[in-house]
């Protein structure tokens, strides 16, 4: 235990590798320093008071095996003339020092509890600290970051492997703890007879290195837990996302499989751990007993101390025990964090990731043009999903993107509000790239009304205030009626003060679409990006937005991405694009004469129809 113990605090504090694996987490403490500092001074303060009373404990037995002999002390003469009195008698000096080990042993408790207090507290507020730097991280990585890593993925982290690292925490300052008394008992030890210690020490280390085997193993077993974890919570938020598919397709017997399963590996590999987890204790309860015992034994027969003294030693080394041992379990349980702990380092480091470059120039409103230059995107390394993009769109005026799905309109949009960064190229506005803009001025001044919308679980006024939160009630309600929405509104119970989303009222495809175009009028944007679904809408909201594109878009510029022609009949600027490349651009009138693709696409819709 010692060897392994002297080996651990050998490798947290010699190996840099210890700071540059942990840095990312241990930082996190700078925010409640001083409840750390607090938390180790106490610890200290408390192994100390221990060593005191098993001085005072030595002393009381010395006194009991002889007593009348010469008056009790300490050794240490101030102590004795000042505490212990020097004229008292002896009985009154063992009323003493009885005193003395209830106010140390008190004493100990106290600062016990206070260190405790220090820990918890530290323990919440990493947890607390580390979520807030998970979400920093989070929110300056470009949205190409999201598509690569699992909602589930990220929820695990941010909830169950949070709980595992608090546990850490604990157990981190519980081993500092229990090793600062560990340390006291060692020294008392060695006072009383460092022959026994040695023999003690060599034992026992032996047993600890028959044990560190054992919690190589519990660690190697502890990465299956976070990756079943993950896999798990996947799984299960994509059945409650999923849900509506599931039922339509009947799969929930399918779902249940998938869903058990997960579940299973997840006991599967708890049970791996602990299969060997549990077998540290008993193993070195055992061990160390028959250890101890013999020891008495050897120390009796060759009469090698005093009997005080050996008491003493055996009281100090039977308490050691249990504590070497809950260390070992300690250590054994800290071994199976490890994963927890890779897993938030992932989030928080910032290598292999790309961050979202701000820039200084702030927005101040778009004046003639946005220039699409010669622009390339993918998102995999190796697919382009747009080819040399050139385009231009004036301001106040209205451009439709057309074109087969898949064509990269979303993309294209997407890159104009600068979601994704050209690959090459460039996007001007009014001559500056789009890059050098404060993105907040920019997206002030934007408003976009993406193809999936998102309802956020509080009131109609919230969703649709949100992101331009000092909006007045007028304006709230003129967005409203704008989008179409206020008809609706006004029929549910509480009117704009409803709680939409999970935990409230649930609106249909094409409401929660008119909740999101109010949301995005009521920032009275220059630049209106407007993505059209394909399904959420039904005839009379597609009359909505054509009403929609005729009133408020007057004297605003507009991107639509229409997938029904008849939307954008008064387009300004009507493009085509197919495979991510532009393949017809002009009015809709000059298309339609150009009997081209656009040509195609008019002629197939008015079958259809
Ligand atoms: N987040 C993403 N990660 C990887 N590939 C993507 C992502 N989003 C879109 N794509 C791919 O990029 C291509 C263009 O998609 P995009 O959504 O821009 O097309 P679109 O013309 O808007 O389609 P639709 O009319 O169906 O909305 C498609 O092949 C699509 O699979």
């Amino acid at each position: 235990m010692y060897l392994k113990f002297s080996r651990l605090i050998l490798k947290i504090f010699k190996t840099t590798n210890f700071w540059k694996n942990n840095h990312l987490i241990i930082r996190e403490f700078k925010h409640f320093r001083l409840i750390a500092v607090l938390a180790i001074v106490f610890s200290v303060l408390a192994a100390s008071f221990e060593g005191f009373g098993l001085g005072f404990l030595l002393v009381f037995l010395q006194s009991l095996t002889t007593p009348n002999a010469e008056p009790v002390k300490t050794g240490i003469d101030w102590f004795d003339i000042l505490i212990l009195g020097v004229n008292k008698s002896t009985l009154e000096r063992l009323y003493r020092v009885s005193a003395l080990i209830v106010i140390t042993t008190c004493m100990r408790a106290v600062f016990n509890y206070v260190s405790s207090f220090c820990v918890q507290n530290s323990e919440v507020n990493l947890v607390h600290h580390l979520r807030k730097s998970i979400f920093e991280q989070l929110a300056a990585q470009n949205l190409s970051y999201f598509g690569k890593k699992s909602s589930g993925e990220l929820i695990n982290t941010l909830t169950n492997e949070m709980e595992r690292i608090r546990q850490i925490v604990g157990g981190i300052s519980f081993l500092t703890t229990r090793g600062l008394t560990l340390i006291v008992y060692s020294v008392s030890l060695f006072v009383l007879s460092w022959q026994l210690s040695i023999v003690s020490i060599l034992l026992f280390s032996l047993l600890a290195v028959g044990l560190s085997t054992l919690n190589k193993k519990i660690r190697e077993r502890s990465f299956a837990i976070t990756k079943t974890n993950d896999n798990f919570t996947a799984r299960a938020l994509e059945f409650i996302e999923g849900i509506r598919t599931v039922h339509a397709y009947s799969t929930q017997e399918f779902e249940q499989q998938r869903y058990y399963q997960a579940s299973g590996n997840i006991v599967k590999a708890w049970k791996r751990v602990y299969w060997v987890s549990l077998s540290v204790r008993p193993l070195a309860e055992s061990l160390s007993t028959l250890i101890l015992i013999t020891m008495i034994c050897v120390a009796l027969v060759t009469g090698l101390m005093e009997v005080s003294t050996l008491l003493t030693f055996f009281f100090v080394l039977f308490r050691l025990v249990p504590m070497t041992q809950d260390l070992n379990g300690v250590i054994a349980f800290l071994s199976t964090q490890a994963g927890a702990v890779e897993n938030i380092k992932d989030l928080l480091k910032t290598e292999d990731k790309t961050y979202f470059q701000n820039g200084h120039l702030q927005f101040a409103g778009l004046k003639r043009v946005i220039d699409i230059i010669a622009v390339n995107f993918g998102y995999e390394p190796n697919h382009l999903v747009l080819k040399d993009i050139t385009l231009t769109i004036e301001k106040g005026k209205m451009v439709a993107l057309v074109g087969a799905s898949g064509g990269g309109k979303t993309t294209l949009a997407d890159l104009i509000a600068r979601f994704y960064e050209p690959r090459d190229g460039k996007i001007l506005i009014d001559g500056v790239n789009l890059k050098k803009f404060d993105i907040s001025s920019l997206r002030r001044r934007m408003a976009i009304v993406s193809q999936k919308t998102f309802i956020f679980n509080t009131s109609i006024r919230n969703n649709i205030s949100y992101g331009t939160l000092a909006a007045t009630e007028a304006e709230i309600i003129e967005a409203a009626r704008l989008a179409n929405a206020l008809e609706f509104i006004d029929k549910l119970p509480q009117g704009l003060d409803t709680i939409i989303g999970a935990d409230g009222v649930q609106l249909s495809g094409g409401q929660q679409q008119r909740i999101a175009i109010a949301r995005a009028l009521v920032r009275d944007p220059e630049i209106l990006i407007l993505d059209e679904p394909t399904s959420a809408l039904d005839a009379i909201t597609e009359q909505v937005i054509q009403e929609l594109l005729d009133k408020f878009t007057v004297g605003k510029t507009v991107i639509v991405i229409a997938h029904r022609l008849s939307t954008i009949a008064k387009a300004d600027k009507v493009v085509v694009l197919e495979q991510g490349q532009v393949v017809e651009q002009g009015t809709y009138q000059d298309l339609l004469e150009q009997r081209g693709k656009f040509w195609q696409y008019y002629q197939v819709q008015n079958e259809v129809r």
